[in-house]
Formats: structure tokens, C-alpha cells, sequence
């Protein structure tokens, strides 16, 4: 079903690239591989921290509901980016997930980490922030030994067609922003322009990373990003333990 298409260099141990016939057997694959590391990090640690991006990324993810093996009770979900809209609105992350994800599935409430939509995109990432140093203090959420950045178990992001991820545009100074765990953008190149996102030290940090690009409008950005032939921000992505690319032929079509 899968080729595992790459896994080189000292660098790159850590990267995997995984290429599927059909989209239908990456979001197979891609429930599969998110149910392994649930189990791994419930059984270590009795909690799993998962962050999603928005877009179609969440498409993807409709096999995970199907999961019967999941211990949902110790699920911890974020965003990495989220549009600074009210949450019933079209715009919104959390919608997106919420109408076909997490409302089928037994999350507790209260382990659901959505923006304050009342607040301007600057004090919307400060409070972000806020919640994940408490998180981080209650020992839900680890740090890197390595980085001093929050270390979320699972990252599950998507990447736009110009080779964004999260809300970190290409050629945006965001992208190299170094201190701060979640900034706002006021300027996003696509709509809606007010924001909040998760930062690359942040990114990084997280144990394991799945990319999951489909389509193929988006084989050039991954062919600049797995290929070096460019740089995009999706070629900035890593993980501290592993970091798996989810592809379907037509996005891989020009590696
Ligand atoms: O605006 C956004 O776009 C990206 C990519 O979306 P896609 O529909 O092209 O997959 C998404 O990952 C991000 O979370 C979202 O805010």
C-alpha cells in the first residue's frame, strides 16, 4: 500500500516518507499510525498531547474516529494555527475539527484546547501560552530536555500549497521567530489575515511530526522541501524522535 520513499543521512535519520496509491489508504495508514502512538504514550504516561493543523489535513484524519482501540479519555487536543474568528464561524480550525472529528469521538471537554475567540489575535496567542506553561506545570504537557519548548507527543499538520505550515508563511519573519511558543499575524497572506500559530521552536520540539499532503498542486512545494530543490517553510519541519511525511502519488509526483 505504502513505499517508504526515503529515510537518509545522519541529518535525516529521523525522517521517513511514506508514498500511498490513494488518498483512502493514507487516511487508512495515517489512523493506524496515530493509534499506535496513542496506546504507546497512554500506556507511558497516561496522557496523549495531539495537535492538528486546520485545512485538509482534518479530511484525512476520518478514519481515526473508527478506532475502537483508542482510550479517548486521555486524549489532550491543540491547534497549531487558528483563525481569529468566533468558533461557529466557516473560518474557524476549531470548527473544522470539531464537526468532523472531535464530535464523534469521546474527548473530554475539558481536554479540548481551543482559542479564546473574544480576544485580538495578540492576546488570543499570549493566553494560548498562558494555558500550555499551566499544562506544562501540571504535567500534561512535557518540555524538551533539549530545547526548553513544550514537547507535544504527536503533531499532525498539513501543508498549504505554498508550502505554509501552521500559519508560517513563506518569506514571513515569523518563520524565524525564536522565543515565543505561540505568536500572532496580523498580515496573513491567506485569508482571514489575523491569526494565531505555533512557532518552529515549537514545532520541533514535538516527539513525532506526521505531514500529510495530498493532491497534486502541492508536489512542488514537497518536492522543495524534501528535495532542497527550494525553500519552503514545510522544509523547516522536524521532530525530536521521528517525523513522517504522508504523501499520495500525486503530491509525490515530482520527487
Ligand atoms: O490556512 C491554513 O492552511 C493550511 C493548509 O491548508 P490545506 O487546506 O491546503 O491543507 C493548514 O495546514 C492550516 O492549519 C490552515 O490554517
Amino acid at each position: 500500500m505504502a513505499t517508504t520513499a526515503s529515510q537518509t543521512g545522519k541529518e535525516e535519520n529521523k525522517k521517513r516518507v511514506e508514498i500511498f496509491d490513494t488518498e483512502e489508504n493514507l487516511a487508512i495508514d495515517l489512523a493506524k499510525y496515530t493509534a499506535d502512538l496513542s496506546d504507546k504514550f497512554c500506556k507511558e504516561r497516561g496522557a496523549f498531547t495531539v495537535v492538528v493543523s486546520g485545512g485538509s489535513l482534518i479530511k484525512s484524519l476520518r478514519k481515526l474516529v473508527e478506532v475502537d482501540s483508542i482510550d479517548w479519555s486521555r486524549w489532550h487536543f491543540f491547534w497549531v494555527d487558528e483563525r481569529v474568528v468566533p468558533k461557529h464561524h466557516e473560518d474557524s480550525n476549531y470548527k473544522l475539527a470539531y464537526d468532523s472529528f472531535l464530535s464523534k469521538v469521546p474527548i473530554p471537554p475539558g481536554n479540548v484546547y481551543a482559542i479564546n475567540d473574544s480576544l485580538s489575535a495578540e492576546a488570543a496567542a499570549d493566553d494560548y501560552e498562558t494555558c500550555l506553561k499551566h499544562l506544562v506545570k501540571t504535567n500534561v504537557l512535557r518540555v524538551s530536555d533539549s530545547t526548553g519548548f513544550p514537547k507535544f507527543d504527536l503533531m499532525l499538520l498539513g501543508m498549504g500549497p505554498d508550502g505554509h505550515v501552521a500559519s508560517l508563511f513563506p518569506g514571513h519573519g515569523l518563520c524565524s521567530e525564536n522565543k515565543k511558543w505561540v505568536a500572532s499575524i496580523t498580515d496573513s497572506p491567506k485569508p482571514p489575515s489575523e491569526r494565531i500559530t505555533f512557532t518552529f521552536p515549537v514545532i520541533n520540539s514535538s516527539a513525532h511530526v506526521a505531514l500529510v499532503v495530498c493532491g497534486s498542486g502541492k508536489a512542488e512545494p514537497v518536492q522543495m522541501a524534501l528535495n532542497k530543490t527550494g525553500s519552503v517553510p514545510a522544509g523547516s519541519v522536524s521532530a525530536e524522535e521521528e517525523l513522517v511525511w504522508f504523501l499520495d502519488k500525486p503530491a509525490s509526483s515530482k520527487l
